[in-house]
Formats: C-alpha cells, structure tokens, sequence
C-alpha cells in the first residue's frame, strides 16, 4: 500500500469539485510556451478525473510575480498549450479565488477542466496564509497534488489546502515518489551516486547526505575540480573553488567514515577556452597544464565510471560530468549516460536522475525515455536528495 493516499482511493467522484495543483511553471518565449514536458506529464491525471465526470479546476502558478497581476505571469500565455496537450477544451477564469473563480466554477458541468488563474498573484499564497488557504478551498470538495516539483514550497496549494480537503497524491506525483523511493528511500543496493555540475557551493548538502546513503559517489564536472584541488593538485585555471577545501576535505572523511567510495576523475580533457570545438588534450589529473582548464573528465575517467555503473544495481545521477553544452565536452557524460540506459534496458539497472541541466544532457544523449525515471523537478528534487522533507509530500502522507 502506498504511503500516500492516490487516485485509485478515489470513488464516485462524477460531479465532484476536484482542485488539482500542477505544476505549469514551463518555459515561455516571446508568449509562447517553448517545452510542454511539465504539462504533458500532469496530463494523465487531468485527463483520468475529467473522464471520471468530475469537475477538474486546476491551480497553479507561473513565475515569481512581486507585485499582484501583471499579464506577464499570467497563465492565460500557458491554457493554449495546456489545451493542446490534452486535446481537450480548458475554461479559463481571471482569478483563482473570489467572485471570478467562483462563477466559473458554478458554470462548469461533469468533465469540464477550468484553469483558474496564478496562485502567486496574491500574497497570501506563498505565506500559506490561512484565509487565503479557505478561499481557495471553497471551490472545491477534493484536493488532487500533482505537483512533486512544487512540494518543497509550504504554499497554500502546494501544502495548505491538504488540511482543508481530503487530499490525494496525482498521477505525476505518485510515480515521482516511487521512483525516488526506489532510488534512495529504499534502493536494491549497491547504489551509486553521481554528481556532477558546476559548482560545490550549491551541492553541499546534497554530497553531505549522499556519502551517508550510498556505496560510491562519482564526482565530476567543474566541482570535481574543487575536490581535486583540496587534495594539493595543480588545477591550472580549471572552474574550482579553492575556499572550499576544507569542505571537501570533511565530506571525504564523512564517506570513508561511512565507507562509501568517492571516486575523482583520474584524467581530463583540457583546453584553453570555453568554447565549442576549441582546441583540446588529455592529460592525467596530477598533470594539468599551468595555463590550460579542464572541461570534460577523460576516457580512463569513463571507463571508471562505466565499471561503477556497471557494479550498481541502482543509480542516483545529478550534474552533468563536463562542460556538456559544448561539444566535444559532452563525451564523458554522452558516454555514461548511453551506458546507463544500456544497463537500464537490459534490466541490470534502476536509473534515477533529476536537475535541469542533467535532463538536457540526457536528452542531448538521447536517453532520456530509457533511464527508470527522469524527474522535471529542479529545487524539489535536489532538496528530496539532500534528505529535506518536502512539506507538499509530508502533507499527502497517510
Ligand atoms: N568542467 C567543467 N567546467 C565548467 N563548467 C562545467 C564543467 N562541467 C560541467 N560544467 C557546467 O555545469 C553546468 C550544469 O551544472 P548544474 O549543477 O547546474 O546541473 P543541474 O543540477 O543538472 O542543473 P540545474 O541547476 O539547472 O537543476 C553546465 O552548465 C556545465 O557546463
Ligand atoms: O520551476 C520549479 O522548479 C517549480 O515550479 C517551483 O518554482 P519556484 O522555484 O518559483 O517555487
């Protein structure tokens, strides 16, 4: 049994007023939405209640308004697309709470979806402020979360309104949680963590809780660098952060303490500009050039990498190992994730990952469908990894 109650624990909800909270924070450009993803993913459970005859009215916000409405935050620029994912008709109304909302809501018949209008246009929202919490619960009977990227925000619809209604996890929501359950709450073992990206500064947390939950942690990317400097190697002029040795230095004695593995790059690719096809080398970790940055870890680095993948019987990934936007810098990270998703498909493998930039490098590899699970959650994700409680998740917990 689910430790959350989901939509099979649902019955008889032709007619009923389901709020559901998605999340559709999508990208947009020049009023157009450029990545329908987060909405393809909360389709299901949209699609699934409406067909059922209730009437579902969907909550959400869009960007980080300061100051009230302004058309700019507005999700009238998204129910176009959002219409067009679930090629279904989405009614719209101006507010999502009060007067407007309330007579789009009293006009819907069973079946219906109705978009009401961004959440962060009023105060009370984001200090899940009470009254503003009733507000937004009085248009419905059944409060549906489907916004696992949302849930590390203590909003009134990511969090309140779960004290208000009888409230249940999302499609979108469950199988993010069952998979994350998969991948660190209870994981066949060995489990391997990597982690890559740019900077340690916004990981520390993140690698802190790792090396207590997992048998190896793979470092790469720029941050390997500030790892490799911390032992007193040379990184010429390689991204690192040199006032966080001692950082790294207690995160590696956290792991040997907790005999988790920390396996470094043992070679780079180097090259003197951060540009795409700039001229470049592969060098051993201990001989980086003075004048030279490393900008992908090097092929005895991925064949290391390869091994502990291939070890695993579950695999956590966030970060790319290299400056993968430019090419040829993607060839450590293109490589490990073919071989992932190699392990993957031949059942070998339980593949996790998450954080913007992994999933365009998976996608730019071109594996993003094979891994297990690819969650589009950015700072919920992270903050799932770092061991935090999401307080959108505790709220649903039975
Ligand atoms: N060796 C390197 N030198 C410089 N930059 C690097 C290096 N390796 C990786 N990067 C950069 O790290 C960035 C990705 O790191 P980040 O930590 O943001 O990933 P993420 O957690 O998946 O993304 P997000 O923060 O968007 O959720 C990329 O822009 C990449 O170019
Ligand atoms: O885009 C996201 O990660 C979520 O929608 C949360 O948005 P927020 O960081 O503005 O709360």
């Amino acid at each position: 049994m689910a430790a959350f109650k989901t939509i099979d624990d649902l019955n008889d909800i032709a007619g009923k007023r389901v709020l559901v909270r998605v999340d559709l924070n999508v990208p947009v450009k020049d009023g157009k939405v450029t990545d329908t993803t987060r909405i393809e993913r909360v389709a299901p459970t949209i699609l699934e209640l409406s067909e059922k005859g209730a009437k579902v009215i969907l909550l959400a916000h869009f960007g980080r308004p300061k100051d009230g409405p302004s058309p700019e935050f507005s999700l009238s620029l998204v129910a176009p697309s959002v219409e067009q994912v679930l090629d279904h008709a989405v009614l719209t109304a101006s507010d999502c709470i009060g007067e407007a909302a309330a007579s789009a809501v009293a006009k819907m018949n069973n079946g219906d979806i109705l978009l009401l209008e961004n959440t962060r246009f009023h105060k009370g929202e984001e200090k899940n402020d009470p009254d503003f919490t009733k507000a937004l619960a009085a248009n419905g009977d059944i409060y549906v979360n489907d916004a696992f990227s949302a849930a590390h925000r203590a909003h009134s619809s990511t969090e309140g309104l779960a004290h208000h209604l009888p409230a249940y996890a999302g499609r979108t929501m469950q199988a993010e949680l069952e998979a994350l359950e998969k991948g660190l709450g209870n994981p066949v073992r060995p489990v391997v963590a990597i982690v890559g990206g740019a900077k340690v500064s916004t990981k520390i947390d993140l690698l802190t809780n790792l090396v207590k939950r997992v048998d190896a942690l793979v470092i790469g990317g720029g941050m390997a660098n500030t790892f490799i400097a911390a032992r007193g190697t040379n990184v010429g002029k390689s991204l690192c952060e040199h006032d966080l040795a001692d950082t790294a230095k207690q995160i590696m004695i956290e792991a040997a303490t907790a005999g988790c593995a920390i396996v470094l790059p043992e070679d780079g690719v180097v090259a003197r500009e951060f540009k795409a096809g700039a001229a470049n080398e592969i060098v051993s970790i201990e001989a980086i050039p003075g004048d030279a940055m490393v900008l992908d870890v090097g092929p005895k680095s991925v064949d290391a990498v390869k091994a502990w993948i291939e070890r695993a019987a579950t695999l956590v990934w966030n970060g790319p190992l290299g400056a993968f936007e430019i090419e040829p810098f993607d060839a450590a990270t293109v490589a490990a994730a073919r071989y992932a998703a190699e392990r993957t498909k031949a059942g070998k493998l339980t593949s996790v990952a998450g954080g913007g930039d992994t999933v365009s490098a998976l996608n730019h590899a071109g594996v993003a469908e094979e891994f297990t699970y690819v969650s589009t959650a950015g700072g919920a994700f992270l903050e799932w990894m770092e061991g935090k409680e999401l307080p959108g998740v505790a709220v649903l917990s039975r």
